[in-house]
């Protein structure tokens, strides 16, 4: 496939010829852009995020190590500040770490206080909520939509399972910063090089290979910082996604949207939770200038179960022998290990599979 081939889909107006489109990209790439009407999620919006994550990463290491992940101070599991190599997407691909920094803010719960953030993060914390919030709104929307065009009866199985209003879901907004790197060449760490895949010489990983772990990611990018690569399971070559898919059709770069790991279980493969990663091509004696992304990822309330949804299409195809929820996890080589008999015999919640998933990625002992 081509990155030209994935649609710009206009939801401004739902109606069930728009939940086919969303179906057969979601079911076809596991990506899709929505077109932005300005109202969706207001570009202004999306420029002081940006800003204010520029602010945060150029903060001294002391100040963003005081809301280092999973500790108390940065709200727990989860949430904080991730340092250079803090993390490996592709844990069995690479040696080192991913060459970014993260900063995850978790969505408001019902009565609990905003997460502590550093002071650069807490005085918008208003823009923070509200960016969070148009983000969460879009989501639902494509699952109305992805509902209707999987033909369930119920158009609110998935929205109601995502319903915030109900609990605790465990949906992340996350600030990426990847720094600007000198030109390759003379690092002396060629088995750092090595180590990390054949054509790391010629290509930097700067996010290893990974499907997205949650229902629905919404990914922003600035133009010019592009990066991201899909490797879309009926090809072995990946593929660049560009930022704005056409300039001179869309005034605001389309939101880009990725199928994620529990749409690709429910729906036993039909879906695809397409792997990608960033990378960047070295040409010689050139370095690499700094990149900026934002991801916003959807996630259920922690109590749903990864179980099919009650759609005739997903049996149908299930019953064809190309899905299977079983075939997904070894897809994704979410064999959790031979000792976890729960994960393998039983139905795990969103939030067992979620821990499972962030306990291979940081490597945390429990
Ligand atoms: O930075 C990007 O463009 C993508 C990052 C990504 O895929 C992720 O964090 O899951
Ligand atoms: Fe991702």
């Amino acid at each position: 496939m081509s990155a030209s081939e994935i649609p710009v889909i206009d939801i401004s107006s739902p109606s069930p010829e728009i939940a086919k489109q969303v179906l057969h990209a979601a079911s076809t790439f596991g990506f899709l852009f929505i077109k932005n009407d300005g109202i969706t999620i207001p570009p202004t919006d999306i420029d002081a995020m940006f800003e204010l994550s520029k602010n945060l990463f150029k903060s001294s290491t002391e100040e963003k190590s005081e809301y280092a992940i999973h500790s108390e101070k940065a709200g727990g599991k989860n949430r904080g500040w991730v340092a250079m190599q803090g993390e490996s997407l592709d844990p069995e691909g690479q040696k080192l770490g991913d060459p970014k920094e993260v900063f995850n803010i978790a969505p408001p719960a019902p009565d609990t206080p905003f997460q502590p953030l550093p002071p650069n993060l807490s005085s918008s914390s208003s823009l923070i909520s509200k960016f969070q919030s148009s983000c969460h709104n879009l989501c639902q929307q494509i699952l109305s939509l992805l509902a209707i065009g999987l033909e369930i009866s119920d158009e609110e199985y998935f929205t109601a399972r995502h319903d915030e209003t109900k609990g605790q879901v465990g949906s992340i907004f996350r600030l990426l910063y990847y720094p600007s790197s000198a030109p390759l060449g003379d690092d002396g760490d060629d088995d750092d090089d090595e180590e990390q895949g054949e054509d790391t010489k010629e290509t930097s990983v700067l996010a290893g290979a990974h499907s997205d772990y949650g229902t629905l990611t919404l990914l922003f990018r600035l133009p010019g910082q592009a990066g991201l690569e899909l490797l879309p399971s009926s090809t072995s070559s990946w593929t660049p996604v560009p930022v704005n898919p056409s300039p001179s059709v869309y005034a605001y770069p389309p939101i880009l949207v990725n199928i994620g790991d529990l749409l690709s279980f429910w729906t036993s493969g039909l879906l695809k939770s397409t792997v990608h990663r960033v990378a960047f091509s070295n040409r010689p004696g050139e370095g690499r200038g700094e990149r900026y992304s934002m991801a916003y990822f959807c996630h259920p309330l922690d109590d749903v179960l990864l179980e099919s949804v009650p759609s005739k299409m997903v049996r149908d195809f299930a019953a064809k022998g190309e899905g299977g929820v079983e075939l997904e996890r070894q897809r994704k080589r979410l064999g959790f290990g031979v000792d976890d008999k729960k994960a393998k015999d039983e139905t795990l919640t969103a939030r067992e599979h979620l821990d499972r998933r962030l306990k291979v990625t940081y490597g945390l002992e429990s």
